[in-house]
Parts: C-alpha cells; structure tokens; sequence
C-alpha cells in the first residue's frame, strides 16, 4: 500500500521554502503523482506551476496555463475576486483553508471545486506565492449520474458479472473521487479481496488480509454504511487498519447476499476528503445492493452449471461433464505427449438387485459404489457416471499399467466393504473393468469404444476382473 501523502497546504508552507526553491522541476517531482490538481501561483496569482492531474481536470496543457492569472480556471470572475480579499493577498492570515467554488474547463463545463488553498511564505516569513489544491466536490446531480451509470452497468447484457463489478467500482471510486475500490468476501478472520481497483495498481484480486486488522473490520457488521473523510482525525486512528494502510478516506458498507452476510464494499484514499454526506451513504447502499444481487445472480447461476454437470444419485460428474472433462485432458495429452487412461467399469449382476430387492436398493448400490470409487485415485484423477451401472474414470498423466492398478484396487475395495442397502440387507459389488489407453493421434471416441471392448473381454472372461485394452489388438 501506498505511504501516507502530505497533502495539505499547510505542510509546504512548513518546510521552509521560497519562490525559487520551488522551481517546476522541484514542483513536478512531488505533486506529478498526485490525483488531485495543484495550482501554484506568484503573488501577482499568476500561474507559475500545475501538475498532471491539473491538465486532466481542466483540459490545458501546463503551457496554456503558466504565466495566466488563476482567473483563468475560475467559472466566476466575481469568485476569482472574492478568493483574492480573502485569502490570496498578502495580509491574509489564513493558513490553510478549504472551501467549495465552481471552475470552468477549458471546453466550458463547470464543476463544483473543493480547494485546499493557502499563502506560502519564505522562512523568513514573506509571501512567496499561492498553492490551491483541488478536487471535484460531489453534488446531487453527480450523484444522480452516477445512479445512471450504475444502472446502464447492472442492465448490460454483454458485461460479464466479473466486469459489471469492477465497472460498478470504477464509477464509485470516480464519484468519490478516491484511489481505492474493493470488493472483499469475509469469512471468519480472512479478508479476501475478490474485486478492486487500485489508483496506484499494487492491489490485486485474490489478495487475502487479517480481517480484524481492515477498516471493513468497522463495517462488516454495521447496520449500513461507515464513513471516515479524515482517518487521522477520527476514532480509528489508532486502530491497525490506520496504522498499516494510512487511508484516510474510506467509506464502506456491508454486502448481504441471499439474506446472510457476505463482505463489504469500500472506497478509499490517502488524502482526507469532504465530510460524506447523506446522498453519499444512500449511493453506497444502492451500490451495494447492486452489487449484492450481481453476486447472488452469480452464485445461482455457478449452482444450476454445477447442477447440470452432477449425475443427481451419485453424486458424480454425469456423461456430459465426464465426456467434456476427458476431453480437456485429451487435449492436454495430444499437446504434452503425456499418459492418459480411461477404465471403463461395469458392475456385476447388477440386475440381480433391483430384482431381489427393488429399484431403491439398486439406486442405494449405486450410491454406495461412488463412494467408495470417489476416494480412490489422485486428486486429478475422476470418476463419472456414464449412465446405468456404467461409469468411467479418467487417469491424466497415467499409463495403462497405472489404470490396471486402479482398476484391481476399485476391485479389492469392492470386496472389503459390502454395501448397506436401504433394507439392512448389504452386498457385496464386483466389477468388471477395462483399461485403455490414449495412443498418439488417436481420437476419443476409439479410446471408449476400446475401453468398452475390454470391459465386455472381461464380462466374457467371467466377471470381477481387469482387462486392458491394446490399440493392434
Ligand atoms: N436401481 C437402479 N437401477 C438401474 C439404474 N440404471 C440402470 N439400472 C439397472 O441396471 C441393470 C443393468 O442390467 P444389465 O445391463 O443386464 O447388467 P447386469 O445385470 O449388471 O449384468 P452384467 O453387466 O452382464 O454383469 C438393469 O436392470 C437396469 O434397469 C439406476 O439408476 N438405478
């Protein structure tokens, strides 16, 4: 994170400095970075410096402005005059002071101003000129845009939901004028950021924090949402949230996702900023229920895909899911050169269950083979359900004499542990198994219909048994 900026005017008033230390170059290397304009005049309040994000907000480049009168970036001359007897003259006494005033761009729109602005002096005490540091003001007709834009985000169909959240974000963080946007998941004392945006770019999704040790750790169980516009001034200042990040600006609400709670969204920046207001609270309640029902939407949606892939008795990928997951391995083993075997299991009589005990006892057999098939193999490996009594496992990186092994183990397990059927009857599963594996160039569909070939080899050969499948065979 980013170290804690001085930005107020009163600090460049304290380091001593005169006109000519103050040189552009000098001016450059320490207010290019920052995000608000600064201004710095003589004291006839002719411009004699402006950094980037001066030309970003008013539309000139830094040499249409120099030697012009601060007059220039005003919407109001009577303004311009009004700042003059107040504070840029020499006998002001003000420091440093902020205030709201409307500026004009170059190409003639106005916007409402929030200024730091105050005298530097010389160590010897005498006016060496102006500094006005300023942002936009929010306003009830930004604040309307930025309804506007949210709902042109929520309603597009062509945004993902990944980028609708990070659109919404973005619009937040330019309507608060702030440097950092998070959306974070909170589960127990991790804080996973899953969205954000970072000004400075240091930030990145996945990043995890000490819950207890964010300032969400404020606003996670609010009532709604927590605003701090000064960090350093407020009661979190000592708080580690304030010590480690040095924000101090945030404003973050609780997200509720299907009725419990689920993380926060927050805004945040290194410089304090104007007191939020009500407008701004009831934008971020919008913006979080925005985002909240994109997250539900989405946590349905990954539900019914998830759905669509399971076999709905056992609990395992179904053929559709099985078919696609082979072939994204297939894929991987065309292009690596590396193993791949399918085991293609039958089970045994199994007719004969559903006939002595009915179709239930048949259906719990079922369920009792893929948990016991389920934690067999490596993490990679999977077993799906094809259909019927059939299944496949898919063994990535694996060779036939590795899926044979499998397919003896699947075998001994079966025998180990007879099955408890709905009835209090049990019984005890065999299997009949063939293995094959993927040859160079060989498509898919050979590779099942050779597995298959064994698996009927071993039906002949009389049943619990493993057969392997050779391509010339
Ligand atoms: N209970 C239940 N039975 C199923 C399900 N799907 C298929 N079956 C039954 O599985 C049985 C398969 O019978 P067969 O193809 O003759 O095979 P088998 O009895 O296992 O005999 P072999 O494969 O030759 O050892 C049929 O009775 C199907 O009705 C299911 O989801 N639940």
């Amino acid at each position: 994170m980013q170290d804690n900026k001085e930005t107020t005017a009163a600090s460049v008033t304290d380091s001593n400095m005169n006109i000519d230390a103050i040189s552009p170059p000098v001016l450059t290397e320490i207010f290019d970075s920052f995000s608000e304009a600064v201004v710095v005049a003589d004291t006839s309040r002719q411009i004699v410096y402006v950094n980037s994000a001066t030309e970003s907000l008013f539309g000139y480049s830094k040499d249409q402005l120099y030697g012009h009168e601060t007059k220039i970036l005003y919407a109001d001359e009577h303004d311009f005059s009004e700042q003059g007897k107040k504070r840029f003259n020499p006998t002001s006494k003000i420091s440093a002071e902020t205030y709201r005033v409307a500026y004009q761009r170059m190409d003639g729109g106005m916007f409402l101003g929030l200024t730091t602005g105050s005298a530097m002096h010389s160590s010897e005490g005498a006016l060496v000129g102006y500094i006005g540091i300023i942002r936009p003001a929010r306003t009830s007709d930004q604040s309307l845009d930025t309804l506007q834009q949210v709902h042109a985000i929520a309603s597009d169909v062509s945004l993902t939901d990944t980028q609708k959240i990070d659109a919404v974000l973005k619009v937040g963080l330019s309507h608060f004028g702030l440097e950092v946007a998070i959306q974070a998941r909170i589960k127990g004392s991790e804080y996973l950021v899953e969205h954000c945006i970072d000004h400075y770019e240091q930030l990145t999704p996945h990043t995890t924090f000490d819950f207890s040790e964010t300032y969400c750790a404020h606003t996670f169980h609010a009532s709604g949402p927590i605003g701090f516009h000064f960090a350093g001034e407020s009661e979190i200042r000592n708080h580690p949230c304030y010590r480690n990040f040095k924000l101090e600006s945030y404003i973050g609400i609780p997200l509720e996702v299907d009725g419990k709670l689920y993380g926060t969204i927050s805004f945040s920046g290194y410089s304090p900023t104007e007191p939020f207001c009500k407008d701004d609270y009831i934008l971020m309640a919008l913006l979080a229920d925005t985002v909240s029902y994109i997250i539900y939407r989405k946590t349905v949606e990954d539900k019914l895909l998830e759905l669509a892939r399971t076999d709905e008795l056992t609990g395992l990928a179904n053929r559709r899911s099985t078919l696609e997951r082979l072939r994204e391995h297939a894929k991987l083993s065309y292009r690596s050169g590396g193993y791949l075997t399918v085991l293609s299991i039958d089970l045994d009589f199994f007719k004969k269950i559903n006939d002595n005990w009915g179709h239930s006892a048949g259906d719990a057999a079922l369920v009792g083979f893929a948990d016991i098939a389920a934690t067999l193999g490596r993490d990679i490996d999977f077993c799906g359900r094809m259909g019927g009594e059939e299944f496949i496992f898919v063994l990535p990186n694996t060779d036939s004499r590795g899926g044979v092994n499998l397919g003896n183990r699947l075998r001994e397990r079966l025998a180990a542990a007879p099955i408890k059927l709905d009835n209090n009857e049990s019984v005890t599963l065999s299997v009949s198994v063939g293995v094959a594996m993927l040859e160079k160039g060989e498509s898919l569909e050979s590779l099942l219909a050779r597995a298959d070939e064994a698996t009927y080899a071993a039906k002949r050969g009389g049943r619990d048994r493993v057969c392997i499948s050779e391509l010339n065979n």
